[in-house]
């Protein structure tokens, strides 16, 4: 089993505190789901833990030893970003082949695909280039990945093919999940992490009541 933690993250933004005091454990074999308001900080922080984003200070461990830039590590971790990060113009078996992912394994999820493979993403919908892309991240050969917002922009059958994977990937790797559609989150959470107002992080113990209490859902 890996640890990945993340602890005494603090983030300003041009004096503004975003983040303060944050700390978020993932293991291999488990799912952790982040989740805050809008503006609260979780992208900032996933990219903290990733390593593309410096704050004013910040420790990420991984079984207990420091490391400075996560994504430099061969194999250790990837992040699946908010927007579009893949290249526009190369064809989806190239994109395959740079990030180590079999073709094969994404067609067995993504029905339509096989007959794109020489084509360019650019050819694809937007939902289609989303579905790609958190399948390219998910099936990747590192022990922990980061997923922010994933289930944005995916239809329903999509989102719950989504689910299924997750379960089954995690037997493999460590997850952290974040996005709004909270539900989705804690069903596929083991530990589950809230970001509350002043940028400190909670593990709940109660995720329905503490969701509540802490005024994320009404
Ligand atoms: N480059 C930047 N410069 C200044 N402020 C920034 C920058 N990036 C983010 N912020 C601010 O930092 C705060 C946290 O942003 P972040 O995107 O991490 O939040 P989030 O919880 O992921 O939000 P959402 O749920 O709306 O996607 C926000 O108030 C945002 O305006």
């Amino acid at each position: 089993m890996n640890v990945l933690e993340a602890d005494s993250i603090w983030l300003e933004y041009h004096g503004r505190k975003v983040l303060q005091s944050i700390y978020l454990k993932v293991e291999t074999g488990r799912v952790t789901g982040l989740l805050g308001r809008n503006g609260t900080g979780k992208t900032s922080l996933l990219r903290m833990i990733f390593g593309s984003l410096r704050g004013q200070s910040q420790s990420v461990r991984l079984n207990g030893n420091y490391i400075s830039h996560p994504y430099l590590e061969n194999n250790l971790i990837r992040y699946l970003p908010q927007t579009t990060f893949t290249p526009a113009g190369q064809t989806i078996k190239k994109v395959c082949d740079l990030y180590d992912v079999p073709f094969s394994s994404i067609i067995n999820y993504f029905p339509g695909l096989e007959e794109y493979k020489k084509e360019k993403l650019n050819t694809l919908s937007g939902g289609k280039i989303r579905l790609f892309e958190i399948l390219l991240i998910l099936f990747s050969p590192v022990s922990f990945v980061l997923l922010d917002e994933p289930f944005t922009h995916l239809d329903p059958v999509s989102v719950e093919m989504l689910l299924s994977l997750i379960k089954e990937e995690k037997k493999k790797k460590g997850i952290v999940l974040s996005d709004h559609a909270y539900k989705h989150v804690q069903e596929a959470s083991d530990d589950l992490y809230l970001i509350v107002p002043g940028g400190r992080s909670m593990l709940l113990k109660d995720p329905n009541q503490d969701l509540k209490s802490y005024g994320y859902i009404s």
